[in-house]
């Protein structure tokens, strides 16, 4: 930034993906969700600077030139399924001149059979034939995101990655949505990963095999889906208080708001709105074990004062 002032967007995050394997990427506004993934596709701004490996398919995307980003990364080892498919769907051409611009751009179709692989690719995200005469603003919000969802699949990548893929969309939807994208990496003759960043942790659940939550930053904790939404819960004291937030939990938001990404604290980011808080969370705690904490929650019975007193005064929202 001017003036030699840096905003750590992103400063610590560390995770590996498998073929057939969802990692939800969770975190409050602002916390570098975004951030990471433009990190993996090349298009962070071009003040930015980073550091660290990130490999897809033996393609190491961090040290990456620009050539090698456009023609062997963005839509064939990454598929992008936006955040919001409307906006980023050409507006003044139909679904299908889409489809076939990207069939022709990412494989080797020939050109006789386009046509025909277009509207397969529009038949493997479920966007009806009928439909892809269609511009972009006559499409439902369902059906842009499997217009664009078909996009994304074209390239046959190994990784997909979806950046708030159910922004907008109703429940019903949502839940469908997400539904087609755990289909998409279950389908075994592709072997494909989703990394999918949300705020939705309903839809979360519904897809994800771990979670990783992210902090001022960092990605603090990363566990297996059901432990972390069902029992024991997660261990770090920012995800629980994430799901101690939702209404159909504790309905308490966590108090106080993130630090300033170009003012980080030393030691642990969260420190000041922890209720564990400790003189040792004055130095940062390393992520080692899934975890970055100094003090997680264990099971109520291995606490070593026996279960966390009941909150006296709840947060009001
Ligand atoms: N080009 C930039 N210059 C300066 N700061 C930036 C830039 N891009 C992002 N940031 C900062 O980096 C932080 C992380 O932003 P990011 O968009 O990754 O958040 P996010 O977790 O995706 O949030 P949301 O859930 O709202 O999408 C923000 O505080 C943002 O202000
Ligand atoms: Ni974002």
């Amino acid at each position: 930034m001017r003036g030699g002032h840096h905003v750590a967007a992103v400063s610590s995050a560390s995770f590996d993906l498998a073929a057939g394997e969802c990692l939800a990427l969770i975190g409050e506004s602002g916390c570098g969700k975004s951030v990471l993934a433009s990190a993996l596709l090349g298009l962070l701004p071009g003040n930015a600077q980073t550091s660290g490996a990130a490999t897809v398919d033996g393609i190491e995307l961090l040290g990456a030139d620009e050539r090698t980003l456009a023609r062997t990364v963005r839509g064939r080892r990454i598929g992008l399924v936006p955040q919001s498919p409307a906006a980023h769907l050409t507006p003044v051409r139909t679904v299908r001149a889409q489809l076939e611009e990207t069939v022709r751009a990412l494989t080797a179709t020939p050109r006789r059979s386009i046509r025909e692989a277009a509207v397969a690719a529009a038949e493997r995200a479920a966007f009806p034939a009928g439909h892809l005469d269609r511009h972009p603003h006559e499409l439902s919000g369902g059906l842009a995101q499997r217009a664009a969802t078909a996009l994304a699949l074209i390239g046959d990548a190994p990784l997909l990655l979806a950046d708030e893929p159910t922004t907008g969309l109703d429940r019903d939807l949502v839940d469908r949505t997400a539904d087609e994208l755990r289909r998409h990496i279950d389908d075994s003759t592709t072997g494909r990963a989703l990394l999918m960043i949300t705020h939705d942790l309903a839809a979360a659940q519904r897809i994800a095999d771990r979670v990783a939550v992210m902090y001022a930053g960092r990605i603090v904790e990363i566990t297996d889906a059901t432990a972390f939404f069902g029992d024991p819960g997660p261990r770090h004291p920012y995800a629980r208080g994430l799901l101690a937030a939702l209404p159909e939990r504790d309905f308490t938001p966590i108090p106080g708001m993130p630090p300033e990404l170009g003012d980080l604290p030393d030691g642990c980011a969260f420190a000041a709105r922890c209720d564990r808080a400790a003189a040792r969370c004055g130095t940062r705690p390393d992520f080692t074990a899934g975890l970055a904490c100094h003090h997680p929650v264990t099971s109520p019975e291995q606490e070593p004062d026996g279960p966390p007193p009941a909150r006296q005064e709840p947060h009001r929202v």
